[in-house]
C-alpha cells in the first residue's frame, strides 16, 4: 500500500509522501478561491464547493470561511448546510448525512498522531472516519474528535467535545459530550425550551 492507500485505511501513514501534499496544496488553492468569492455569486459558489467535496448532495451551502484538507473525503448528503469557519480535517473519510446543520466554528478532526513522543516523531499520523447521521444539528464551537459517529437526530450543544458516539434521537452536550436526555414527541410543539410555535406551518 502506497501513504494514501494507508491513509484511506485509518492505518498510520506519512502526510508528505506519495502525492499527499500534493493533493494537500491543489485542495487549498481551490478552498482559498471559495473564501474569497463575494457573497452575491452563489452559481460560482456551488460549483467550487462541488469540485471540492467527494460528494455533495442537493441544497449544499457552506458559509465561508470553510477548511478542509483534501475535501474529496467529505461526502455531504442533502441540504447540508454549514455556518461560518468551519473545519473539517479530511484525513479520514467523513460522511455527513441529509438535513445536517453546523453552528459557527464546528470542527471535524479525523486526523491525529500517536501518543508516545518517540511514536509522534516519527512522523505517522492516521485519520478514523468520522460520521454524522441524518437530521443532525451540531451547536457553535463543537469538536468532533476521530472514529466518532454522531446519530441520527441528534442535536449537539454548543461548545461541546464529543469524544465518543452519540445515539439516534438525543441531546448532548459538554466536554466531555454525554447525554442530556431523549428527543421526544413532546418536543414537537417547542421551538426554545418552554417557547410554543404561533404558527401552523412549522411540521
Ligand atoms: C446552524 C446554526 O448556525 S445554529 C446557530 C448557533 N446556535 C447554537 O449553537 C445554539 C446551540 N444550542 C444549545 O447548545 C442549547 O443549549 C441546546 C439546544 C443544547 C439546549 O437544549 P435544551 O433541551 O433546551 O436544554 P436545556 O436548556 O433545557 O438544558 C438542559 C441541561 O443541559 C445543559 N446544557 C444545555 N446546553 C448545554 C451545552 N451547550 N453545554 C453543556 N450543557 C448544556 C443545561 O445547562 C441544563 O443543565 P441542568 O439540567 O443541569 O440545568
Amino acid at each position: 500500500m502506497n501513504q494514501k492507500e494507508r491513509m484511506l485505511a485509518g492505518l498510520p501513514y506519512k502526510a508528505w509522501l506519495d502525492g499527499l501534499m500534493e493533493e494537500r496544496t491543489e485542495n487549498k488553492r481551490k478552498v482559498q478561491l471559495y473564501n474569497q468569492l463575494r457573497p452575491d455569486e452563489r452559481t460560482r459558489q456551488e460549483e467550487l464547493i462541488r469540485s471540492i467535496l467527494g460528494k455533495a448532495g442537493k441544497g449544499v451551502h457552506i458559509e465561508p470561511p470553510f477548511f478542509c484538507d483534501y475535501g474529496l473525503n467529505i461526502e455531504a448528503g442533502d441540504n447540508f448546510y454549514a455556518n461560518f469557519n468551519c473545519t473539517i480535517l479530511d484525513v479520514g473519510k467523513v460522511k455527513i448525512g441529509n438535513n445536517v446543520m453546523f453552528a459557527p466554528n464546528v470542527s471535524l478532526y479525523t486526523a491525529g498522531h500517536p501518543i508516545h513522543p518517540d511514536s509522534r516523531n516519527s512522523g505517522y499520523e492516521y485519520g478514523i472516519a468520522i460520521t454524522i447521521g441524518d437530521n443532525v444539528w451540531i451547536g457553535g464551537n463543537v469538536v468532533v474528535t476521530p472514529g466518532v459517529t454522531i446519530g441520527s437526530n441528534a442535536v449537539i450543544g454548543a461548545g461541546s467535545v464529543v469524544t465518543k458516539d452519540i445515539p439516534d434521537n438525543v441531546i448532548a452536550a459538554g466536554n466531555p459530550c454525554r447525554v442530556i436526555r431523549e428527543i421526544t414527541e413532546d418536543d414537537r410543539k417547542y421551538y426554545f425550551k418552554d417557547r410554543e410555535f404561533d404558527v401552523e406551518d412549522y411540521m
